[in-house]
């Protein structure tokens, strides 16, 4: 059994009592330690896809949602809201494009983490959280690649770079030994030397914590670098998936050799 089952998952919002479609009878799966990407053009459906997962998308829209998202053999939209919460931050990490939207501005680095930990899974925690928290984030922001994680904690998120914002968040997304990573183009807002560091980074703590991630680019480059498994959405559906290798060498749907043929060194 995977641990991520995506099963039919069909995503509709509604308005005016219209139900518009945006996701159809989607069927993915992901095993631990393997990094997915979700490929595909701006609105193929690949934010609403990953929003569903973890069931944010209800936060934004009324939305109608069929099928099942199963993680570990639990299907995520049977639960009620204090059930999903406890699985979110907690079994289900995240990383989306723009760092700064996830910060607080006015709390220093280290709280952030610290809270990050504290609020996952308090319940079942002992001793000291605050310590505890604190000790693990200094852990992770060296583990992140920060040379001087004190310094950093106690910086706030506009004194770091659109880079340094981004291994934050991934720290952060580790803060609760998560299973599941997901991240929303986490790169697309940097530049190109900062982007490959970044891929690597989540290459190198996706391998080191065995987690499983679904990483969502359009761009067929990135998936390149970092997936093990390539799906390609159009359009709200899903036209292609497999080996990411086989994905790239010889893709069979024609919107997929279109993408494959957007970078020039991939594939040949
Ligand atoms: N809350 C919403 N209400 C209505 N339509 C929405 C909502 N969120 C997304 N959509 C629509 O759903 C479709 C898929 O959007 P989505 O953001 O998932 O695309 P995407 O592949 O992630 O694109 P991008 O790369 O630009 O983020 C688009 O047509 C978008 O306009």
């Amino acid at each position: 059994m995977s641990l991520l089952e995506i099963d039919r998952l069909s995503v509709g919002v509604l308005s005016d009592e219209v139900t518009t479609d945006l996701v159809h009878e989607l069927t993915l799966s992901l095993d631990s330690g393997q990094t997915l990407c979700v490929v595909g053009e701006s609105g193929s459906g690949k934010t609403v896809t990953v929003l569903s997962i973890i069931r944010l998308l209800e936060f934004v829209a009324p939305v109608r949602t069929t099928g099942a998202v199963r993680l570990d053999d639990v299907d995520l939209t049977s639960l009620n809201a204090t059930q999903m919460r406890s699985f979110r931050g907690r079994r289900i990490g995240m990383v989306f494009q723009e760092a700064l939207d996830s910060l607080n501005p006015a709390q220093r680095i280290g709280v952030q983490l610290g809270e990050a930990y504290w609020s996952a899974d308090a319940a079942s925690r002992r001793g000291d959280l605050r310590a505890q928290g604190q000790a693990r984030a200094l852990e992770l922001l060296g583990e992140v690649g920060f040379s001087d994680p004190e310094r950093v904690a106690n910086l706030y998120p506009h004194q770091l770079s659109g880079g340094m914002q981004q291994r934050v968040m991934i720290a952060m997304a580790l803060m609760s030994s998560p299973d599941l990573l997901l991240a929303d183009e986490p790169t697309t807002a940097l530049d190109v030397t900062t982007q490959a560091e970044i891929l690597r980074l989540f290459r190198t703590v996706q391998q080191e914590h065995q987690m499983a991630c679904v990483f969502i680019t359009h761009d067929m480059g990135v998936a390149a670098e970092i997936a093990d498994r390539i799906a390609v959405m159009y359009a709200g559906r899903l036209v292609e998936v497999g080996p990411a290798a086989e994905v790239l060498s010889s893709p069979r749907h024609r919107y997929t050799r279109a993408l494959v043929e957007c970078v020039p060194q991939v594939g040949r």
